[in-house]
C-alpha cells in the first residue's frame, strides 16, 4: 500500500481549474518532493490531503484512507506544516502541548522544541516569533505522535541557510524512523539534497515523477562539476559535502565531482581548499536543476 495516492484529481475554484488532472503515488518511507512554479496548484493538493479543500473530482488517499471520507483515520497518521496558525498569547510550549493533547501523545514538548531550535523560548509567546521561528514551531508541532506521513507546504519557507540545513536534518532524522516525508517547494536545491524521487506539477498537472537524476537523464541535463587539486584530504571532502546545496560529491584520485546548484560553486571550491590543497583545474559540464525544471514546466 502507498503513503499517499492521487487519482484524478481535479479542482475548480468557479472558472480558475486550479488541478486539471493529478495522478501521483508516493511510496512508503520515501521522502518525496513536490515541485512546481507558483500557481501550479501544489497548496491545493496539500490542502485536499488534509481535507481542507474538497476537490472538484477524484480521489486522495493516505495509507489506503480516503482523505475526505476518513479524514479522522488520515489525520491520527499525519503531520502537517502548516497546519495551524500560531496565537500569539499562546507559549511555543502551549502550541506544542496543544497538538500533544489534541492527539493524545505523551510526547515532551520542551525535547521537541529543542529539536527544532527553539529550546531556549519555549515559554515565550508566539507574538515576539520572526517568521522562521515561527515555522520552527509549527515544524516542531506537526512532529507530535511520530506521524507515519509528514506533510510539508514550503517547509523552509523564512528560514535562514542556518534554519533550511536543519530542516533537512530533521526531514532525514524523521525518514531514519521510517516517516514518509512528502513536501513541496520551490526551491529546488532542497528537495534534490533530501528527495528520493520527485513530482513536477505544472498548471493543475503532474508532468514528472521520478528521482531527480532519471529526471536529468532523460532531459540530457545535468548540473556537475569536477574541482581537482593537489591533495584531497578527508577534511576537504567532507566541507564540501557540507556545504547547502551539494547533493553528491563523488572522488577520483584528487578529483572531486560535485552535484550542485550553480550558485554554490564558489562555496565549493573555498570549501575544497579549506585543509590548504591548491585547486589545479576545474571543469564545469553544466546545464543546472534550474534548467532541468523549466524543460518541464515550460520555463514557466
Ligand atoms: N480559494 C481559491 N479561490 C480561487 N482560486 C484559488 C483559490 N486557491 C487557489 N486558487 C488558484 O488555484 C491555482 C493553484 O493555486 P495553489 O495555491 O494551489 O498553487 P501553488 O502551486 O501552491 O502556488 P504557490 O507556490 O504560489 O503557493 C492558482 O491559480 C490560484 O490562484
Amino acid at each position: 500500500m502507498s503513503a499517499l495516492e492521487l487519482r484524478s484529481l481535479q479542482k475548480r475554484y468557479g472558472d480558475v481549474v486550479a488541478l486539471r488532472d493529478v495522478d501521483l503515488t508516493v511510496r512508503r518511507g520515501e521522502v518525496f518532493g513536490f515541485l512546481g512554479p507558483n500557481g501550479a496548484g501544489k497548496s491545493t493538493t496539500i490542502d485536499i490531503v488534509l481535507d481542507y479543500v474538497r476537490p472538484t473530482d477524484g480521489s486522495a488517499r493516505v495509507f489506503g484512507h480516503d482523505a475526505q471520507e476518513e479524514g479522522e483515520r488520515v489525520r491520527e497518521r499525519v503531520g502537517a506544516l502548516p497546519d495551524m496558525r500560531l496565537f500569539g498569547h499562546l507559549t511555543a510550549r502551549q502550541h506544542v502541548q496543544f497538538v500533544a493533547d489534541a492527539k493524545g501523545s505523551d510526547d515532551d514538548p520542551v525535547a521537541l522544541l529543542e529539536r527544532v531550535g527553539l529550546g531556549r523560548v519555549v515559554d515565550f509567546t508566539a507574538d515576539g516569533f520572526s517568521t522562521g521561528m515561527g515555522q520552527r514551531l509549527k515544524l516542531a508541532m506537526a512532529l507530535v505522535g511520530d506521524p507515519d506521513l509528514l506533510v510539508l507546504d514550503e517547509p523552509s519557507a523564512g528560514l535562514d541557510p542556518n534554519g533550511a540545513r536543519e530542516m533537512r536534518r530533521i526531514v532525514r532524522e524523521e525518514n531514519a524512523r521510517g516517516a514518509t516525508v512528502f513536501f513541496s517547494s520551490h526551491i529546488l536545491e532542497q528537495v534534490e539534497a533530501v528527495c528520493d524521487r520527485v513530482g513536477i506539477l505544472s498548471d493543475g498537472e503532474v508532468v514528472a515523477e521520478d528521482s531527480i537524476d532519471d529526471l536529468r537523464e532523460a532531459t540530457g541535463a545535468r548540473s556537475s562539476f569536477v574541482v581537482t587539486v593537489d591533495d584531497l584530504s578527508e577534511v576537504a571532502l567532507a566541507a564540501v559535502r557540507d556545504v547547502a546545496g551539494v547533493a553528491e560529491a563523488t572522488v577520483d584520485g584528487t578529483s572531486v565531482t560535485v552535484t550542485c546548484p550553480d550558485d554554490r560553486k564558489a562555496a565549493v571550491v573555498d570549501a575544497v581548499r579549506t585543509d590548504g590543497a591548491t585547486v589545479l583545474d576545474i571543469d564545469s559540464e553544466d546545464a543546472s536543476l534550474e534548467r532541468l525544471f523549466a524543460t518541464y514546466t515550460g520555463g514557466r
